[in-house]
């Protein structure tokens, strides 16, 4: 017997980084998912075939219960890298379950692009989670899924992560997380457009930027209070079903992550390619560093544009997908 279970990306209307800190945030799930099927193994091995990774795609086996690692000839850091969110998935579902000598077979497929700000670990994350938990006959519910998924950031981003990405992915729909205090949100029809330069980056070493930025100015933890000040204020627009002043937030929010050393000369050509293409506010998504923009717009402006900016490798609308985690 095998289980699949399936999880989706998001983007960040506001707050990324800034949430880490205690800030509030609001990102919203999109209808690209990362699926997760486990088959549960007679030994304590872990097989896990991963082909989207950017390691060329390859498949590894090795014991999840001892110090043993995968015996192939790639640098063991990048494996580490790539493995850390389905390893860590895996030992919290052994948890979940009481089952701490689970071996499974874990296959990975996913349209999120990895490490470009639309939330791929934390759809893996909570993908493996319920796949593996529900494999071996333990039923989370959506928002304990989201906590151990929680957990697998915090450790693999080395205690640097905020409940954002996975209570998003897990729960579906536009979110609001404040700390530990996670909930969903009524939203209008968001029509977000997606701009992604076709790099990647590591969302742990991002975060540990700003946290060193943070520590030597002070002017960096009030830019982080000023994202946290914006996001309130895109609440009210959010529940008025203001764009135009959600388009404005956003920009607002863009240049507050460039202060704090986050965005990219792609980045911000795609953004300002966005806004001349007509979108209503313009961004980027996530850790920054490269990776993806999120723009407003329901006309075809923006998408237009970004399909003529030599920076833009993918220009994408982005649906708000009203599911988080399903086991299929
Ligand atoms: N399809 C996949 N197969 C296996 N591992 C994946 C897959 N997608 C993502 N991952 C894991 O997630 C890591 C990327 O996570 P990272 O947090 O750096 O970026 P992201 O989640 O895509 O962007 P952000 O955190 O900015 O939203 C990969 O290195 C890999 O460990
Ligand atoms: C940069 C960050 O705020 C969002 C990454 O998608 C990190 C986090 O919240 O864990
Ligand atoms: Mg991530």
């Amino acid at each position: 017997m095998s289980t699949t279970a399936s999880a989706p990306g998001k983007v960040y209307l506001f707050g990324e980084h800034a949430v880490v800190y205690g800030e509030p945030a609001v990102p919203c799930a999109i209808e690209r998912r990362a699926s997760v099927t486990v088959e549960a193994r007679a030994d304590d091995r872990l097989r896990v075939s991963a082909d989207d990774l950017s390691l060329d795609g390859f498949t590894v086996e090795y014991s999840g219960s001892s110090d043993e690692r995968p015996d192939v000839d790639v640098p063991t850091p990048l494996i580490e890298a790539a493995f850390g969110y389905v390893d860590a998935a895996v030992a919290q579902a052994r948890d979940a379950a009481d089952a701490p000598d689970a071996g499974f077979n874990v296959e990975i497929e996913s349209d999120i692009p990895l490490g470009a700000g639309l939330g791929s670990s934390a759809a893996v994350a909570v993908a493996g989670i319920a796949a593996a938990t529900a494999e071996l006959g333990c039923d989370l519910d959506a928002r304990e899924i989201a906590e151990r998924a929680y957990q697998v950031e915090y450790d693999v981003q080395a205690g640097q992560a905020s409940r954002a990405d996975t209570f998003c992915s897990a729960m579906g729909g536009a979110v609001r997380v404040e700390g530990d205090e996670c909930r969903t949100l009524d939203t209008p029809d968001l029509p977000f457009v997606v701009g992604y330069d076709g790099t990647s980056h590591d969302t742990g070493e991002l975060v540990s930027g700003v946290r060193k930025l943070k520590d030597e100015y002070d002017f960096a933890n009030d830019t982080v209070a000023a994202i946290g000040d914006l996001v309130r204020q895109g609440e009210d627009a959010l529940t008025d079903g203001d764009l135009a002043e959600l388009g404005r937030l956003m920009n607002f929010n863009h240049g507050l992550l460039a202060a704090l050393g986050v965005s990219g000369r792609s980045l911000d050509n795609m953004v300002w390619a966005a806004r001349d293409g007509g979108a209503l506010g313009a961004k980027l998504t996530g850790a920054g560093g490269g990776g993806c923009i999120v723009a407003l717009d329901s006309e075809r402006g923006t998408k237009t544009a970004l399909s003529l900016t030599p920076d833009c490798t993918r220009a994408f609308r982005a649906e708000l997908a009203q599911d988080g985690v399903r086991v299929e």
